[in-house]
């Protein structure tokens, strides 16, 4: 049976960053990015950021449909704005939440001449709520900068210079507010799937519980809330970096029967022009420097990763075909060939 896990852990982010404990603490990061690739980063100083956004959350989910249907994400050929219930496919299958997705503000504009999965980064669409421009983006501002320290000492923790990973830093980031309403008992949330915008994800969970990840045994293990943490998680960009061997890791939310839960996810951006052949090469210094691990961290039940997959030809194209499947409505009015062709793909 391979290494695997039972529980999320704890890794603590003042003791990373504190001289006395730095290497203890770095040791847990390390086991948790290689045997479970999600962990629990608490104390990370913006606990008070994190509550406020999330106590405005109601109230903005609640302004009238047609505010929320001006900044529809069906406006938007980079997959920015608004998300209204049933309107996503997670594994083939429609999931039971409303979000808002906002990128990191100041992408240049796209041009034809660009390449088409440039067309990802592009301007916000932000909802008629008081002062959410100014929200969106303090937040990111704030929430970049933690996970760019957590980026250097991701790499500290697999013994490598800091700054390796810099260079696969993507322009622009994601943030999503998400607002999954009470469903029927064991409705689908979100299905089964690996982050695929960047190279770590940062969640904020409300006190609801749902989410779950899936471990190398093929078992869902709940991720249960723990007040002022933050739920990191390794995505496809980070695997396709480290050749696999930092595995993103699979993980759903089961929707609330009796309440309604929020969460607001981040997704550090990686690269979108980086192709498999250029990271083979770039990568290939990083790869022999990490340890391997048991059994490539592959999962009994699992889904597959677009990153990795020879079909696409870059990071870029790879989000993007992901996107355009999530939001089928989206890819169908502003990709249809593309969407034509990736509905037939079969992933493996
Ligand atoms: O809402 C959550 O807790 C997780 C959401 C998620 O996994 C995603 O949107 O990628
Ligand atoms: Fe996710």
């Amino acid at each position: 049976m391979p290494e695997t896990f039972s529980s999320v852990p704890t890794v603590d982010f003042i003791k990373l960053t504190s001289p006395d404990t730095k290497s203890e603490e770095l040791a847990k990061l390390r086991d948790a990015i290689f045997v479970v690739g999600f962990l629990y980063l608490t104390k990370t100083g913006l606990e008070n950021l994190i509550s406020r956004t999330q106590s405005s959350l109601p109230a903005l989910f609640a302004l009238p449909a047609e505010a929320k249907q001006k900044c529809n994400m069906i406006h938007s050929p980079s997959f920015l704005g608004y998300t209204r219930l049933g309107a996503e496919t997670t594994a083939a299958k429609t999931d039971l939440r409303e979000q808002f997705d906002f990128g990191t503000p100041g992408m240049k504009p796209w041009k034809e001449e660009d390449p088409f999965w440039q067309r990802l980064e592009g301007p916000n669409q932000y909802p008629e709520y008081p002062a959410s421009q100014d929200m969106v983006e303090g937040y990111i501002t704030k929430i970049e900068d933690l996970a760019q320290t957590f980026v250097h000492l991701v790499a500290e923790c697999l013994s490598l210079p800091s700054t390796t990973f810099d260079a696969f830093k993507g322009n622009m980031s994601r943030l999503k507010f998400v607002k999954y309403p009470p469903s029927a008992p064991d409705s689908q949330g979100v299905g089964p799937h690996k982050d695929s915008a960047g190279l770590f994800t940062f969640l904020s969970q409300d006190d609801t519980g749902g989410l779950q990840v899936l471990n190398k045994n093929g078992e869902w293990i709940d991720v249960p809330p723990v007040e002022g943490s933050l739920v990191v998680n390794i995505q496809q960009g980070f695997e396709a970096i480290t050749g696999g061997i930092c595995a993103a890791t699979t993980h759903r939310v089961i929707a609330p029967t009796s309440k309604t839960r929020y969460s607001i996810p981040f997704f550090l951006g990686v690269r979108l022009d980086l192709t498999l052949d250029q990271l083979k090469n770039s990568a290939s210094h990083i790869v022999q420097c990490i340890p391997a691990s048991d059994d490539n961290k592959k999962r009994a039940v699992d889904v597959p990763s677009e990153f990795l997959s020879p079909l696409y030809s870059c990071f870029g194209e790879a989000h993007l075909r992901n996107r355009i499947l999530s939001h089928p409505d989206v890819g169908r009015k502003w990709y249809p060939e593309l969407y034509a062709k990736y509905s037939q793909q079969i992933l493996k």
